[in-house]
């Protein structure tokens, strides 16, 4: 299994490659890419951590050998928020940095499951997805927008409120990867019920959560180590559907004839990426309104997104 993260020396990147290093099975590779030139040390300092995988650091002439061979590319490169801005206001800067990773994609392994973590993710996923159409290389099923840190959010929120064993948590979340568009689906948390004052907090709080690390950050970025976190277990998750195992997880896909040409929907995992979009289930009205309410944000941000390389 070779893994490449693309953006590897930065602070989610960093981060997501150790618990790479001490995570993936027996014998993989790990290709840390990044521009910055401390890259190899990075990847030197990882070298010295006694597991199973071999790792391997690339400058920036070199995304080419990052990427050959790789079955999984899980992309953090690019420009994090500071407190006042929202994540649409990084498009600008990220959209390229995003346009020609992916083409660097397309030459190189247009094979592999992408995963994408730099924001905004509601319009990056779609430059991925252009890029690919536009080379003939596209298969819906391999990119992925990573919403798992919203996954786990939840998790940690609600075993805080309810005072629950926060292992035995599963929280959905659907939608976007910013502000509203996030939407925790609360009354499908099993094993707690919640009063409608306790979900009309808990729900801006999980929407709002990456602004609460942003202003605890007080200008020195945004979330690294759950977002490492986070990245890490999604990759762990296509990691056993490459394997062959049976794995149901939540991510940010292209969806026919859905709410929105981009949804994070339930998804299962297999060999090939996206085995089967499963259905969200039934909506309480306070998510089923909220989703109603986000749409047209979500979908603006989708159409950003393809208009940047459609032009
Ligand atoms: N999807 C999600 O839930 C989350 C997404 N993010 C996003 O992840 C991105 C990265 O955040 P951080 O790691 O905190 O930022 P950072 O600034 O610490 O690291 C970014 C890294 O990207 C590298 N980079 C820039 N241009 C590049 C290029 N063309 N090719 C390769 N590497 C390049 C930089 O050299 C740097 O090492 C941001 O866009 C941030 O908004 C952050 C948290 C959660
Ligand atoms: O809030 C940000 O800018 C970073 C992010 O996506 C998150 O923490 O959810």
């Amino acid at each position: 299994m070779k893994v490449a993260v693309l953006g590897a020396a930065g602070g989610i990147g960093q981060a997501l490659s150790l618990l790479l290093k001490t995570s993936l099975p027996a014998g993989s590779e790990l290709s840390l890419y990044d521009v910055a030139p401390v890259v190899p040390g990075v990847a030197v300092d990882l070298s010295h951590i006694p597991t199973d995988v071999k790792v391997a650091g690339f400058g920036v002439d070199s995304l080419g050998d990052a990427l050959t061979g790789a079955d999984i590319v899980l992309i953090p490169a690019g420009m994090p928020r500071k407190p006042g801005m929202d994540r649409a206001d990084l498009f600008n800067v990220n959209a390229g940095i995003i346009k020609t990773l992916a083409e660097g994609i397309v030459a190189n392994c247009p094979k592999a499951l992408v995963g994408i973590i730099t924001n905004p993710v509601n319009g990056t996923v779609p430059i991925v997805a252009e890029v690919f159409k536009k080379a003939g290389t596209y298969d819906a099923a391999r990119v992925f927008g990573i919403t798992t840190l919203d996954v786990i959010r939840s998790e940690a929120f609600v075993a805080e409120l309810k005072g629950v064993d926060v292992a035995t948590v599963k929280v959905p979340v659907i939608g976007g990867h910013s502000g509203t568009t996030i939407l925790p689906l609360l009354s499908q948390v099993e094993g707690v019920t919640f009063t409608e004052e306790e979900v009309a907090a808990l729900t801006p709080r999980i929407q709002n959560a990456g602004t609460e690390v942003v202003n605890a950050k007080a200008g020195g970025g945004s979330a690294t180590l759950s977002m490492g976190a986070a990245a890490a277990r999604f990759c762990m998750s296509l990691v056993k559907g490459l394997q062959g195992e049976e794995v149901v997880d939540y991510a940010y896909v292209a969806v026919e004839n859905g709410d929105a040409p981009y949804f994070a929907h339930p998804i299962r995992l297999g060999k090939n990426g996206v085995a089967e979009i499963l259905s969200y289930g039934q909506l309480s009205a306070f998510e089923e309104k909220a989703k109603n309410d986000m749409l047209a944000t979500l979908k603006a941000d989708i159409q950003e997104g393809i208009d940047f390389i459609q032009g």
